[in-house]
C-alpha cells in the first residue's frame, strides 16, 4: 500500500489497496489512466518572461518553461531552443509518483509569478480504471449517511447502487440505517440496497438510510464490517463524517483488513477544502428564494419594516451570499466571517428610514431585508460560557436570528423609531428539500465516481470536483480547513456594489470555529 501524503512537489497521493486484478466489465472506451492529474489551483499570477525565476527546487526537470512573450521589452522564451517544455507533455508515471500536468497555464506581464504558480498539487482523476481491485461478482459493499441532512443523500445513494449494480454486477450492497450506529451490532438496522429499492428515492428529500451524530467505537466498526465481509465501505457526509471513515479505515489497516474506504462529501454549506463544489448548495440557494421574497414583502408591507431571513451556514457564509446575490433584494448581508457591531446594524437601519434617496427628496428607502448566516455574530449571541457541544462534538451556536430580531427591536424603540420586523428561519425547509436539476445531475455523477473509486481499490479518499473535473482526494487533507468567503473577493465585492451595504460593516471576523479552536 502507497502511504497516502503529499510530497514536497504537492501530489495528492491516493491510497490503493494494490494494482488491478480484475478487468473491468465496463463497456468503456475512455478508462482514466492512472497518472491522470487535475492541477489544484488554477488561478495563477501573470508572469513577466524578464521577470522568470529559476524554478524552485520541487520541479524535477530544469527544462526552461516556454513563455509567451506580451511586450517590446520582453525576452524570447528559453524554450525556443528547439527543447520541448516538460509541460506540455503528460509524463507517464506509476500510482504514487508525481505525473506533470499536460497544461500549466503560466501567461505573462506581471512582476512576480504566484508561488503556488510552480508548487501546485497535483490530484488524481476519478472515472473508471481499466483493472479493478475487487472482484464485482464477489464484492460486499456497505453505505452509511451520517451527520446533518442534506439536499441530495437520496440521489448519490442512487447513483452509486446503479451504477454498482448495473455497470458492475455487484450485487451485495447493504445500507446501514442512522448513520454509524448502523455500523454497532447493538443498533444496526440492514436495508438490502438494489435498484429496485432505490428506484423511486432521487424523488424525496432526506435520507432513506437516517442519519445519526455522535462516536461509535471504531474497534467494534471495524468487527462489524469485518463479520459481514464488506470491502467497500462508503461513507457519506460531512467532515465529521471523513474524521470517522477515517478511523474506521486506520482500524483496520492495523488488523491487516483490506477495505476500500470512500467517502462522499457533504456539505450543504460549500465550504470543503480544495473543492469547487459540494452537492445540495446549489439547491439551498435556490430554496432560499421564496422566504427572501416573502421577507421582503413583509418588510415593504409596513411602515419602516425589517425582514430577516436567516440561513444555514456555521462557518462559512456561502448560502447566504450567493442566495442574496440571486435575490437582488438583500440589503444588509451577515456572515460569519464579518466582525459588526449592533450599533452598525442600527444605524444602517435608521439610515435607510430616513435618507432620502438620491435624487428623490421626498422618498426615503423605508425598509431594510437582513440575511444572516447561522454563524454569524456569535460574539454577540452566545452566552459567555457557550452553549456546550452536540453529540458530535461540535460547538453549539447561539441563535443569531432570534437575538438580532429581539436586539433590533429593542434598539429601535430606545432611539424611538416605529417599526416592524418579520423574522424566518427556513434552515430545515431548505436541508429537507429535494434537489434541484443541477444538483441531481452532480450528485448522480458522484455516486458513479465512488463506485469506480472504490471498486479500483483505493481507500481512506474522497470523490469531489476540482477545476470541473471529478478528482479523488485524499481524506486527511480535505479535513485540513474550510473553504471562507473571501471579503475581499469578487463574488462579495458584487454583493456590495448591487447592494449598496456599507463597507464597513464587512471587516473580516476573527471569530474561530470549534474547528479552529
Ligand atoms: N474526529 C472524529 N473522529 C471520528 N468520528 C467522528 C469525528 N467527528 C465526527 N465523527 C462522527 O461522524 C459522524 C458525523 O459527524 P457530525 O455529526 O460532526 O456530522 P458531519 O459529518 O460533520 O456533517 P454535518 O456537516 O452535517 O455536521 C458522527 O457519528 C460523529 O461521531
Ligand atoms: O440541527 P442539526 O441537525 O444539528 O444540523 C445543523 C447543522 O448542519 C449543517 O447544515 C451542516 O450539515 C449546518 O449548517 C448546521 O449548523
Amino acid at each position: 500500500m502507497t502511504e497516502a501524503a503529499s510530497n514536497p512537489s504537492g501530489a495528492f497521493y491516493i491510497r490503493t489497496l494494490g494494482d488491478g486484478r480484475y478487468p473491468s466489465p465496463l463497456p468503456c472506451e475512455a478508462f482514466v489512466s492512472e497518472d491522470d492529474v487535475v492541477v489544484l489551483r488554477p488561478s495563477f499570477k501573470l508572469v513577466r518572461v524578464s521577470d522568470t525565476p529559476s524554478p524552485p527546487p520541487n520541479i524535477t526537470s530544469p527544462t526552461p518553461l516556454r513563455l509567451p512573450a506580451t511586450g517590446p521589452d520582453s525576452t524570447p522564451s528559453p524554450a525556443t531552443n528547439g527543447s520541448q517544455s516538460p509541460l506540455s507533455t503528460n509524463t507517464p508515471s506509476s500510482e504514487g509518483s508525481l505525473a506533470l500536468p499536460r497544461i500549466i497555464p503560466i501567461r505573462t506581464s506581471s512582476p512576480s509569478p504566484h508561488p503556488d504558480a510552480f508548487a501546485s498539487p497535483l490530484v488524481e482523476k476519478a472515472g473508471p480504471r481499466a483493472a479493478l481491485y475487487w472482484d464485482p461478482k464477489t464484492v460486499r459493499v456497505a453505505v452509511v449517511t451520517c451527520g446533518g441532512l442534506c439536499p441530495g443523500l437520496n440521489n448519490v445513494i442512487r447513483g452509486l447502487v446503479n451504477t454498482l449494480w448495473y455497470r458492475y454486477g455487484v450485487q451485495n450492497i447493504f445500507g446501514f440505517k442512522y448513520g454509524y450506529e448502523g455500523l454497532n451490532p447493538a443498533t444496526s438496522i440492514e436495508v438490502p440496497l438494489n435498484p429496485w429499492t432505490v428506484r423511486d428515492i432521487h424523488n424525496f428529500g432526506g435520507s432513506i438510510l437516517g442519519s445519526s451524530r455522535g462516536p461509535q467505537d471504531p474497534k467494534i466498526m471495524a468487527d462489524f464490517l469485518s463479520s459481514k465481509n464488506i470491502r467497500i465501505l462508503f461513507t457519506i457526509g460531512g467532515d465529521g463524517t471523513q474524521k470517522g471513515a477515517k478511523s474506521i479505515f486506520k482500524e483496520c489497516e492495523q488488523r491487516g483488513y483490506e477495505i476500500s474506504v470512500v467517502g462522499i462529501p457533504k456539505t450543504i454549506d460549500n465550504d470543503l477544502a480544495y473543492c469547487d463544489r459540494t452537492f445540495g448548495f446549489e439547491t439551498a440557494v435556490a430554496q432560499a428564494q421564496p422566504p427572501l421574497l416573502a421577507a421582503h414583502e413583509e418588510a415593504r408591507g409596513a411602515r419602516n419594516g425589517i425582514g430577516i431571513v436567516k440561513l444555514m451556514g456555521r462557518d462559512s457564509g456561502f448560502i447566504a451570499l450567493h442566495a442574496s446575490l440571486g435575490s437582488g433584494d438583500v440589503n444588509l448581508l451577515l456572515l460569519p466571517e464579518m466582525n459588526f457591531t449592533m450599533e452598525q446594524i442600527v444605524d444602517y437601519c435608521v439610515k435607510r428610514f430616513t435618507e432620502p434617496v438620491r435624487g428623490m427628496s421626498n422618498t426615503v428607502r423605508d425598509h431594510v431585508l437582513i440575511v444572516v448566516a447561522e454563524g454569524a455574530g456569535q460574539n454577540l449571541c452566545t452566552p459567555s460560557g457557550g452553549l456546550g457541544r452536540d453529540k458530535s462534538g461540535n460547538q453549539v451556536y447561539g441563535d443569531i436570528g432570534v437575538w438580532l430580531k429581539s436586539e433590533l427591536g429593542k434598539q429601535l424603540k430606545a432611539r424611538g423609531i416605529e417599526h416592524s420586523i418579520k423574522y424566518i428561519d427556513p434552515s430545515y425547509t431548505i436541508r429537507a428539500a429535494v434537489v434541484n436539476a443541477s444538483d441531481a445531475a452532480f450528485t448522480l455523477q458522484l455516486g458513479q465516481a465512488a463506485a469506480h473509486c472504490a471498486l479500483a481499490g483505493k481507500t481512506d479518499c474522497i470523490v469531489g470536483i476540482v477545476n470541473g473535473l471529478f478528482v479523488h482526494l485524499p481524506i486527511s487533507r480535505v479535513i485540513e480547513f474550510r473553504k471562507k468567503v473571501d471579503l475581499r473577493g469578487p463574488t462579495f465585492q458584487a454583493f456590495l456594489d448591487a447592494s449598496g451595504m456599507p463597507i464597513d460593516m464587512a471587516r473580516q471576523s476573527e471569530h474561530k470555529s470549534a474547528e479552529q479552536d
